[in-house]
């Protein structure tokens, strides 16, 4: 690396009760007609109404989209598109996890182009322009709150990325008050999905740099040391906003160094299986790990002095492995239905996320992809 570039999302706040501050942000941006995209879950959940009633008092009126689907499927994602431009938004705001917050993103680039959601897949290709955009993770998460991707799952199964700096918000909202009540499993598989961004942003092979390795090691240091406590209870407010930030942190530095293997043969799992982002990494997190081995070791000796273990780079693994089996989740692929006869179509599609498999340390061949879906099995 003789350079770098480094981007990220221009206003962040974190504090607590933050979420109820929406209308400021929004004034401020000139947005007197938000567009709220959100999930049943959330709402159900109770997260959405306090935010919605500050916004009212406030003496701003949103709609509210609430039919985002998990892993979005690109039908749900133009269906949030039409209504938004049937409300005639001038701002749109996400609300929930990565799945809501990547359909926010796409909604506020496309509400306003006639550009088609399958044309933009790759990087660079949208042409804007969008629509002023905040967002307000309740996940910790995949970090789209400060990424320029979005991720779809397309008709034909499989997950694909729009990248683009357009997609970068404008504002994130960090209130980890809205974060109490995700249940357990949800917290495991965000949370190992927010460590795969840290651990993968720092072996990046490409664009790693100063930056993103120091948000990379904060990130990890944070979640390393606050997963376990909030699977043990929910709760945990200190501990709950260490993930939250740490989640922020890992996707400050994945933007910019970006993931690699693990990403590439969990986006099968997910498109094919439907399983959760987090849980399709997690599975897969171990073997990619040892298979890195040969090619990451001093990095992971770093990661693993930065987590208070001795500097030693299958102390690293072994602890990662230990922490994700631990968690409240599916631990083998075939409980989620993966059989032998399914591993040669998972290894073909992993290969086509090459986008994310240059990044990796060491080269993924289509037989490695399948050995490591093996050992997973
Ligand atoms: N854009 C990026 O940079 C990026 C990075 C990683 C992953 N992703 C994508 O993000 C999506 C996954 O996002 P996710 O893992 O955050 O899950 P999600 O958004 O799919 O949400 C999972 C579930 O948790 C519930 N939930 C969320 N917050 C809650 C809360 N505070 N209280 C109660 N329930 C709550 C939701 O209702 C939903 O049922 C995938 O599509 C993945 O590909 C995007
Ligand atoms: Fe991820």
């Amino acid at each position: 690396m003789t350079g770098f570039s480094f981007e990220t999302t221009p206003r962040i706040l974190c504090e607590d009760g933050a979420a109820l501050k929406l209308a400021e942000f929004l004034n401020g941006m000139g947005v007197t007609r938000p567009f709220i995209v959100t999930d049943a879950g959330l709402v159900g959940a109770g997260v959405v109404r306090p935010i919605l009633d500050a916004l009212n008092a406030a003496g701003v009126t949103a709609a509210v989209f609430s039919d985002v689907l998990a892993d979005p499927p690109e039908a749900s994602v133009m269906a949030a598109v039409a209504a938004a431009r049937d409300a005639g938004a001038d701002g749109v705001v996400g609300l929930g996890g990565g799945s809501s917050l990547d359909t926010a993103k796409l909604v506020a680039l496309l509400a306003g182009t006639d550009q088609a959601l399958p044309d933009i897949y790759g990087i660079g290709l949208a042409r804007g322009p969008r629509l002023p955009l905040v967002q307000v993770p309740t996940t910790a998460g995949t970090g789209s709150e400060v990424t320029n991707i979005a991720i779809v799952t397309t008709p034909d199964d499989q997950k694909k990325g729009v990248v683009s700096p357009l997609l970068y918000p404008d504002a994130a909202i960090l209130d980890a008050t809205l974060t109490t009540g995700l249940p357990p499993r949800v917290t495991a598989m965000t949370g190992v999905d927010a460590m795969v961004h840290a651990i993968e942003a720092y072996t990046s092979r490409h664009k790693k740099n100063p930056v993103s390795d120091s948000l990379a090691v904060a990130a990890l240091k944070l979640l390393h040391a606050n997963i376990r406590r909030v699977i043990a209870d929910g709760s945990d407010l200190p501990a709950r906003r260490a993930m939250l930030q740490g989640s922020l942190l890992a996707g400050m530095a994945f933007a910019n160094a970006p993931v690699a293997a693990v990403h590439a043969l969990a986006y099968p799992i997910g498109g094919i299986f439907h399983a959760p982002h987090g849980l399709s990494n997690a599975l897969v997190l171990g073997p990619v790990l040892r298979f890195n081995l040969p090619a990451a070791g001093p990095l992971y000796a770093e990661l693993a002095a930065a987590i208070g273990l001795q500097p030693d780079a299958a102390a690293f693994v072994d602890e990662i492995a230990a922490l994700t089996a631990e968690m409240p989740m599916e631990q083998r692929l075939s409980e989620l239905g993966v059989e032998v006869q399914h591993l040669d179509r998972l290894a073909h599609d992993a290969m086509q996320v090459q986008r994310l498999l240059i990044n990796n340390p060491r080269e993924v061949t289509l037989a490695d992809a399948r050995a490591l879906y093996e050992e997973a099995l």
